[in-house]
């Protein structure tokens, strides 16, 4: 009984469940085989009782609580246990003794939440959990291994107990049944003795047998009745063992049996869930790999974003401090400067009282300034009128790149204006001579340079007066260069009328506070002894004005002027100049405080090659040319002559060129003489003849200029006088104009495209109005010279520019046309 009893529990130990079932197929066949063969067999209740290596119930109550606390929640994953549950369950050994199946249970939870919910990551404190609990069953394992391992040789040892005791039973056995025979064989024998009363039964057999009993026959019949009793009850004992023989031989094999069922059954469940537990393990030992190695990712990640935490922190520290800092600076520089600025605004205040009391010094100086200023000019006026009304300054031009001789004629330039030109045929002293002019440039003179002398006399023009500005020289001794500049001038390289007209308009821009100037500008040249508007392809009697209002429109204009220009080459120069072209800008000038007007003139003359005809080696119709040119030029010279001399009568109409620059060759006027020098030695004898003149010409008194400046009154007059003549002329042009329709020839496209450009109706008309006014005043007062007001202006001033006065009084109009 104790024997099946142990069996039983260890198959118990081995097969039972958690919840203390025992499996379906083990406990049947327990159940049902033993019941059959052993009734009164206690199996089922053994089977209940614990398993040596399952904790024991009073265990589990114990620790019971903190598993089911833990486990027990069926919602819950094992992801979201709190760690400090789980660490503090591991620690208080809850694992150990909770049951396997609970334990499996876990296993198998982790592993289906893993596989379904968590992609197959594990956090790390439920791959703790599960790492123990798979240590646990491992454990168990192998203590019910070894528990079976000695409840195995336990059995063995019982087994060979019993067959020790079946072979002592079966010795039994056989000497009683030896003995049973020896009984049951003696009183057959001594029965057959009685009743045969055989010899052979000899006394000394009866002796031996009956030796006690032989006194008394009745007493050893007596004994022979108890021997007899002795011997059934002994026959009874050992049918007794004889069966009860059976029945142990019957129960030894059939726990032998089920022993060897039970153990084979076991062993085969053993090894199937050693092999199911071992691919477990290793399942979760990978898992357990996978997971370490992601717990040492996430620990490495999670360490250097903790460095960088640290690092930005740190910073962030360092940063806060900086800015506090400098907040406490800036606080304290903010309340120094408020201090500051309040120590200023008295400051302040006490200064602007001050300067107030000295801004009214200044105020009253500043009056004083505009006098001194007003002074200055007259004083300028006056100084160039004491140095002469005719500047002569000298311009000798470099050798060109192409030239490979280079013997010059220029011996020496003297900063006091001196120039000694040497004859290249009469070495030493004798063939050299000096001259003497207001400025002489050399031939590194920069056109900037040029121009800064000249300055001061355009500047005049604004301040009303009229200057005349003409380059006279030989053919290619760079006449247009001084006046124009190079073909395709950079701003550097601009000519006196560029830089002229430039500094026109920044005067004027300078003033504009003061003084509302208009500018128009006209463009004609001389071509044998005809006056052509350079501007203007019309048939009109007078040279067109333009109104401009920048730089940029005078270039423009000028471009056409110059395309327009007649030009041709000559033996000395590849495109020589064969007209004289005469720039002429007209300045008028409003007050707008006192309403004064005044009118001023510039005209910027390139004169033609003034070289001799013969070295020109022209003929026909290049000489006719060259001859006109000649006797232009000769005029110019009488007129200049005449004017010196204070001759009573001057020879303005002997050309063309002196008629249309009688305004600026008159006492009013202030001149500028360019004398342009070629310094080549081939060029002496016309750069002599070119210097004679200039000296003749520097040696003239024109008297004192005079500025335009009218008074208001008369201006006044003057206009309603204009605005009258005005209407006149504009009949006179519309009969004109329609005259002219009659012959209309086609015109050149691009003057047209400038006419619309500067158109007079759609600009500026006022200009032109003032202008049209001013020589139409002129032009009356040359017709009528003793009227009045007018005439009495008219001979102290001599007539104002007009280029269409000159015309009209030498009956030349309409203009002729190439
Ligand atoms: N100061 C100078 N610096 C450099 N080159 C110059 C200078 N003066 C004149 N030249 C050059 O000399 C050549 C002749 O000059 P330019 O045409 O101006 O002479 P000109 O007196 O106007 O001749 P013409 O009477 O035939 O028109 C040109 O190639 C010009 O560029």
């Amino acid at each position: 009984g104790e024997e099946l009893s142990t069996l039983s529990t260890i198959t118990k130990a081995e097969s039972t469940n958690d919840d203390g079932s025992s499996p379906g197929s083990l406990q049947q066949f327990f159940g049902e085989e033993m019941r059959n063969a052993f009734p009164g067999l206690k199996l089922q209740c053994a089977m209940h009782n614990q398993v040596i290596s399952e904790p024991s119930p009073a265990v589990l109550k114990h620790v019971g609580h903190k598993f089911h606390e833990v486990f027990q929640l069926k919602q819950a994953c094992y992801a979201d246990l709190p760690v400090t549950k789980i660490l503090e369950m591991m620690e208080s050994n809850s694992l150990e003794s909770a049951p396997t199946q609970a334990l499996l249970n876990v296993v198998y939870g982790i592993l289906d939440e893993t596989a379904e919910t968590m992609n197959g990551k594990i956090p790390h404190h439920v791959a703790c959990l599960l790492r123990k609990a798979v240590q646990e069953m491992g454990q168990r394992l192998s203590t019910q291994a070894d528990h079976l391992r000695t409840q195995n040789n336990l059995y063995r040892a019982d087994e060979e107990k019993h067959r020790s005791k079946i072979k002592e039973l079966e010795a039994l056995v056989s000497v009683s049944r030896k003995e049973t025979k020896h009984v049951t064989v003696q009183p057959q024998q001594i029965r057959s003795r009685r009743k045969k009363n055989i010899s052979w039964f000899s006394a000394s057999t009866l002796l031996k047998c009956f030796r006690p009993t032989s006194q008394t026959a009745n007493s050893k019949l007596e004994e022979q009745e108890v021997e007899k009793q002795e011997l059934m009850k002994l026959v009874k004992e050992n049918e007794k063992n004889i069966l009860e023989l059976a029945a142990m031989r019957q129960e030894l094999d059939i726990v032998g049996m089920v022993h060897k069922f039970c153990s084979l059954e076991m062993e085969a469940e053993a090894k199937a869930a050693i092999a199911i537990l071992q691919l477990k393990i290793k399942e979760l030992e990978c898992l357990l790999a996978d997971s370490n190695n992601k717990v040492k990712e996430l620990e490495a990640s999670f360490e250097s974003k903790c460095q960088s935490w640290i690092m930005k922190e740190k910073i962030y520290q360092s940063f806060i401090h900086f800015q506090f800092e400098a907040m406490q600076k800036l606080r304290s520089s903010s309340e120094a400067i408020k201090q500051e600025v309040l120590e200023t605004q008295k400051r302040y205040s006490f200064e602007l009282n001050h300067l107030e009391s000295k801004l009214k010094a200044v105020t009253d100086a500043a009056g004083n300034y505009h006098e001194v200023l007003k002074e200055n000019h007259k004083l300028f006026s006056e100084l160039q009128d004491l140095k002469g009304n005719i500047r002569v300054y000298c311009r000798i031009r470099p050798f060109l790149p192409g030239q490979t001789e280079k013997l010059s004629t220029i011996e020496n330039i003297s900063e006091n204006g001196q120039l000694v030109i040497a004859n290249p045929s009469k070495p030493g002293k004798d063939g050299q001579r000096s001259f003497k002019f207001n400025k002489i440039f050399g031939p590194d003179a920069t056109q900037g340079e040029v121009f800064a002398d000249i300055q001061p006399f355009v500047k005049s023009v604004v301040d009303g007066y009229n200057v005349c500005i003409f380059a006279y020289g030989q053919t290619g001794s760079g006449k247009t260069y001084t006046m124009t500049g190079p073909t395709g001038a950079t701003e550097e390289e601009w000519g006196v009328n560029y830089l002229a007209l430039n500094h026109l308009f920044k005067v004027s821009q300078d003033r504009k506070c003061n003084t509302v100037y208009e500018v128009a500008v006209q463009m004609v040249e001389i071509y044998n002894e005809q006056v052509r508007d350079l501007l203007s392809s019309d048939a009109v009697p007078e040279a067109c004005m333009h109104p401009v209002i920048s730089t940029s429109d005078v270039l423009d204009l000028m471009d056409i002027g110059f395309k327009n220009r007649a030009v041709s080459a000559t033996a000395l120069n590849a495109r020589s100049s064969r007209s004289h072209s005469i720039v002429t800008v007209h300045v008028r000038g409003r007050n707008v405080k006192t309403g004064t007007v005044l009118y001023g003139n510039l005209h910027l003359i390139d004169l033609a090659g003034s070289e001799r005809v013969d070295r020109s080696e022209v003929t026909g119709h290049r000489l006719r040319e060259a001859q006109h040119i000649n006797k232009s030029l000769s005029s110019l010279g009488d007129v200049i002559f005449a004017l010196a001399k204070k001759s009573p009568h001057v020879p303005y109409r002997n050309s063309k060129l002196t008629q249309v620059l009688q305004s600026s060759l008159g006492g009013q006027a202030k001149t500028i003489m360019l004398v342009q020098l070629n310094p080549d030695a081939t060029s002496f004898s016309e750069s002599m003849s070119t210097l004679k003149f200039a000296e003749r010409v520097s040696g003239v008194e024109l008297g004192a200029a005079q500025s335009s400046k009218e008074e208001k009154d008369v201006r006044e007059l003057l206009e309603q006088m204009a605005s009258l003549k005005d209407k006149i002329a504009e009949k006179d042009e519309e009969i004109r104009r329609l005259k002219s329709l009659r012959d209309l020839k086609p015109r050149i496209p691009q003057q047209q495209q400038l006419y619309h450009k500067f158109d007079m109706g759609k600009l500026c008309s006022s200009a032109f109005l003032h202008f049209r006014l001013q020589t139409d005043h002129q032009r009356l007062d040359l017709q009528k010279p003793t009227q009045g007001l007018k005439a009495s202006r008219t001979d102290s001033t001599q007539p104002s520019t007009s280029v269409r006065k000159s015309l009209s009084s030498t009956s030349i109009s309409p203009f002729p046309r190439r």
